[in-house]
Formats: structure tokens, sequence, C-alpha cells
């Protein structure tokens, strides 16, 4: 059940009228951007006159990351650029003319200066999906030598973002959806593509904004951020205000100190609180009144330079209360050390504290960060010590993926001029699902997703009501009987004769893919612990041609 038929092409969508591509990610996404065996393989097939020869290729990986059991596909539209740009340039003939041996023949450049992907088709899953393993997310048809090439840079495309992508979900599915989550990586990240792929991915997988400016500008990601320790430890004393410490009063129009109202503040405050004013660190104070008087609509103050709890806190709410004599609100702290469940929790009585006395709702919901190493255990045990976190800000851990550095998609030819190929291993894992097929996702009675099918190609698609037979592709035993209520193909075709052929979604629709493709999923298979592996079975027909083919394949030997 492919879509086929004489769809028009679709552009790209294009950013402001300027003619470059919204999320244009990547300059050096190009057709060297590969493993010299590509080119080689490309020159050999060529040589041995196989330049009509057609194939398919799957691509697929073979085990959901971080001990889960699901992964959510992406990078699907960076692909299509690829395709769409496709072409060797003068000087990346040039290269390869001196970079490959002198027997190439000259005539093999003509063919590659020539070379586009016009001719590929390529099937794929929707982006944003959660999908799993073994169902090809993508199955690539098309010209031998062309669809070979491709390999490499169609992985890189879609590993690391999918793996991206599936890290930031599983935070997203830890921390719970009303807290919000930031993603501060750039400067861990692996490099600076890394970092910004991380930025995106980490949006499209469930994140609300990025520290990374670039990935603001370039994909459209709400941009966010607090300020460094290095900004507290600038400031020593009030003299490094310089004087600069008037505030326009909102309500009067004049100007007031901030330092003089600060320092009052202080005073009722570290009553209040029962924090001795002099423990406090002036030099904090003061950094803290600099900043709000840089930014009095959108103060938010690092706390834990010098002591959360016997100074940053009685700081921050001297600058708040200062702030707010002269009609503005706060908007709350980041904790960056310490114990995150505790410094939250007395953060918050503090605010109720200022919030009762003074009679402020409002400084009850002050917002509270934490930063320092987070990754998804932290979020899962600080849920179970009761924490008071509005906002999680990750760098490290989420963007350089480290419980799992690296999706392991595969590309694995199926198929050559129409006859089916089976790659075969000792381990059966590794064994390559012959021919060209379609996957469709069977949903249950009571709406979620039971059970992925793969079929062959020509075989018409599961029915609503109708019984299938579903089977593990390995296990003969393993078999189970479906009646679908729902049946999702899996696949559209989404390039072809040279274009585009589907409306792509924007980056927040993918977005909101990731969410609505997971509620679909049972509880179950997306927990922490020990989650229940999602079916992913074959249908009887493609069950036994899989395994005619093997046995077809496999060499008898022989026992002397
Ligand atoms: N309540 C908590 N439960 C579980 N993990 C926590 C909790 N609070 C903090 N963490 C994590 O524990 C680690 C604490 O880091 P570490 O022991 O290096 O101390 P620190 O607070 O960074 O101290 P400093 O930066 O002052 O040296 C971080 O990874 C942090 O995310
Ligand atoms: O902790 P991560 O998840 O990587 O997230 C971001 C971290 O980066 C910044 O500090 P940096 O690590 O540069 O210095 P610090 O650890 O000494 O605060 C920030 O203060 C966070 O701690
Ligand atoms: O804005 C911040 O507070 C920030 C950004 C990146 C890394 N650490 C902190
Ligand atoms: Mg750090």
């Amino acid at each position: 059940m492919d879509v086929t038929g004489d769809s028009p092409p679709v552009a790209i969508r294009q950013a402001n009228g300027e003619g470059k591509c919204f999320n244009n990610h990547n300059g050096i996404v190009q057709p060297l951007l590969t493993d010299l065996y590509q080119i080689t393989m490309a020159y050999a097939y060529w040589k041995s006159g196989r330049i009509k020869d057609v194939a398919v290729f799957d691509l697929f990986f073979r085990q959901n990351p971080f001990q889960g059991e699901f992964t959510i596909f992406a990078g699907l539209e960076e692909c299509l650029k690829y395709l769409q740009n496709f072409h060797y340039s003068d000087s990346d003939i040039n290269y390869l003319r001196q970079t490959l041996p002198p027997s190439i023949e000259e005539e093999f450049f003509v063919f590659l200066r020539k070379l586009n992907a016009d001719q590929v088709t390529v099937y794929a899953i929707e982006e944003g999906s959660v999908t799993f393993p073994r169902v090809p997310l993508m199955r690539v048809e098309g010209p031998l030598i062309i669809v070979q090439i491709l390999e490499t840079t169609l992985l890189t495309l879609v590993n690391y973002a999918s793996l991206m992508a599936t890290n930031a979900a599983r935070y997203r599915l830890a921390a719970g959806k009303k807290v919000r989550l930031l993603e501060f990586g750039l400067r861990r990240a692996q490099g600076p593509d890394g970092g910004l792929s991380a930025s995106k991915y980490s949006y499209i997988g469930g994140f609300d904004g990025t520290s990374n400016v670039l990935a603001g500008k370039m994909f459209n990601i709400p941009v966010k951020g607090t300020h460094a320790h290095a900004y507290i430890s600038s400031f020593s004393n009030f003299g490094d205000l310089q004087s600069k410490q008037m505030l326009l009063d909102k309500k009067t129009g004049q100007e007031q100190d901030m330092l003089v109202l600060a320092t009052r503040w202080r005073e009722p405050l570290s009553e209040l609180l029962d924090i001795m004013p002099d423990e406090a660190s002036e030099g904090e104070l003061t950094a803290l009144i600099s900043f709000a008087i840089a930014f009095p609509e959108g103060f938010i103050a690092l706390v834990d330079t010098y002591d959360v709890k016997r100074s940053g806190l009685l700081n921050f709410c001297a600058v708040a209360m200062s702030l707010h004599d002269l009609g503005y609100r706060a908007i709350g702290i980041r904790i960056d050390s310490g114990d995150l469940a505790y410094l939250s929790n007395k953060a918050r009585e503090v605010f109720n504290k200022v919030a009762e006395k003074y009679d402020l709702p409002w400084f009850s919901t002050l917002q509270i960060m934490a930063s320092n190493d987070i990754n998804e255990e932290t979020i899962l045990s600080l849920n179970e010590q009761n924490h008071q976190i509005d906002c999680f800000a990750i760098g490290t851990h989420l963007v350089t993926c480290q419980r799992q550095p690296a999706l392991g998609c595969v590309y694995k030819l199926v198929e050559i001029n129409g006859t089916p190929r089976i790659k075969l291993s000792q381990d059966v894992v590794k064994v390559t699902m012959p021919g060209r097929k379609n996957a469709f996702r069977l949903y249950g009675a009571d709406g979620h997703a039971l059970i992925d099918l793969l079929q062959k190609s020509e075989e018409s698609p599961p029915e609503v009501g109708v019984r299938v037979l579903c089977r593990h592709p390995f296990q003969e035993s393993k078999r189970a009987y479906v009646i679908p209520t729902r049946v999702e193909p899996l696949y559209k075709e989404y390039w072809s004769r040279g274009a585009v052929r589907v409306q792509l979604p924007t980056l927040d629709e993918i977005r909101q893919r990731v969410q609505s493709s997971l509620q679909t999923i049972r509880q179950d298979i997306k927990r922490n612990l020990n989650p229940t592996p999602y079916k992913v079975s074959v249908s009887d027909d493609l069950y036994n041609f899989i395994h005619g083919l093997w046995l077809a394949n496999a060499p008898i030997g022989e026992l002397s």
C-alpha cells in the first residue's frame, strides 16, 4: 500500500522568503560527507556495467537505546534536503580525481558529475513517530549506485537526531508534563554541529527551550537563560555598582535607588527568614541588584554562589521585593549545586513565608530552576523525594547522551533488480528481512498500539475488524491473531522524481507528533525500569518467504 500516484512536488519550507531552507541546518551535509568506500564501490559497480541495476535498501535499528523499548524517529527533513541538494561540484570531482587511484577512468567522473537523486524514491515513517527495532524507518529505492552512495550520510543524519530526540523524550516522560525543561548543553556537546543538533532534536523530543542562540535563530526555538557564577563573583561590594543603582518606578515614573531599597529590605526579611544579614554576601547582593536593574522584567537569580540558605535566598528576596516596590515581578531563582530536592523545598518555604507576610500570593509561585549534572535518573530520584523544582536546565547528560552515545541504525540491501536479498548471520538479530516491505501499526480495543506488522509490499494491507496472523520474525512458535480496531500504514512516499512529495511538518508539529505518538504506546513500554518490549511482527507470507530464502541461502555443511 504505497502512497504513489502523481502528487505534485512540495517545496521544502522557506524562511522569511529569503530563499533559505527554514532549518537548513548544516552546510557541511553534502555528497562528500560520506565514507570513501561508497565512492570506491560506485566505481566498481560502474566499471562492471551495473549502472542500470536497481536496488532497495532498508534503514533500521536493531535495538532501542537507553535500555528502553522505544525510539523516536528524527532527522527525516534533513535527509530530504540532502537528497534535494545531492550533486558533486567541480571541486568535489577534482578532489576525487586527485584522491582516487590514477587507474580510475575519466568517464566515471563524467558520470559522477551528472549524478543526482532524481531517480531515488524514499518511503519513510513520519518524523517524530515512536518506532521500534527492525521496522525500517526509511525504504530507499532506485539505481544501485546512487542508493548505495546515500548510506553513510542518511545514517549520520538519522542516528544522532533520533538518539537525541529519544533521550529528550525520555527526560520529558521522567519530568512529567508540567515541569519546564531547558537544554543548556552547547558547551559540552560533541562540537558545534553536535550542539546545534542537540538543541534542535531536544526541542523536538519535548524540551521547551535552549540556551543556544544560533539554534534559536535557525529553528525558531525559544531561547532562555540566566547568568553564570562569574557574574555574581565579579562583584565584591556595593562600590562595584559605580553608582549605577537607579531604576524607574513603573508606578510613579520616578527613578528609585535599588541599593537603598534592597539593603532596607534585607533587615525585615532576615528577621522573617531567621538569617543573619551579615552572613549574606555583599558582593552577591550587589550582583543581583545590578542584574535586576538590567532586566527588571525578567529577573532570575543564581543563588548558590556562596550559600543558598544563608545568602542567596535572602539576597534574592531583598531584590525581588525592591523590584516589587517599583512595580516589577521577579521570575525566580536557579540552584546549581547541592541537594536540589532539599534546597528547592527550602526555597519554596522561604517564598511562602514572604508571600504570607506581605500578602503577595505570586511570591509563592516564583520559579525554581535546578541545574548541575542532571540526568534521567536524577529527575526520577528527585520526583521520589518530593521537590519544588519548576524547571530543569540540562546540559552534559542530555546532549552527549552519556548513557548511550550512539544509536545503531544500519542501511541494508534487501532487493536487487527485483530479487530479494537476505544477509545471513550467526547472530539471528543481524539477519536482514529480505524484499520490499510495508509496515502497519495495529491498534487494539483500548486505543493503544498493539503491534507493528511488516508485510511483503504486494500483500494487501490489514483491515480494521479482520483477524490477521502476526508472527515473530524468527521464533516459529511465537504468533498471535490480532483484530485491529485501527490500522495505521506507517510509510508515506516522501521523495520521488526529484522532489519532496509530502507537505513537511514544522518543527513544532514534529514536536507535537512526538507527544501524540508516545500517547498511543502503553505505559509499561515507556517505563524507565525493565520496560515491556513492544511487539514487532511479520505476516505469515513474509515469515515463510524469509525462512524459505534463509534455507535457500544457508550453505549445507558436511560432517566428516
Ligand atoms: N536530591 C538529590 N537527589 C539525587 N541527586 C541529586 C540531588 N541533588 C543533587 N543531585 C545530583 O547530585 C550531584 C551533586 O553533585 P556534586 O556531588 O558534585 O556536588 P555539587 O553540588 O555539584 O557540589 P559543588 O558544585 O559545590 O562541588 C549532581 O549530579 C546533582 O544533579
Ligand atoms: O550541569 P549540566 O547538565 O552540564 O548543565 C549546565 C551546566 O553548565 C553550567 O555550568 P558549568 O558546568 O560550565 O560549570 P559548573 O559545573 O562549575 O557550574 C551551568 O551552571 C550548569 O551547571
Ligand atoms: O543560562 C544559563 O544559566 C546557562 C546556560 C548554559 C549553561 N549554563 C547555564
Ligand atoms: Mg557543571
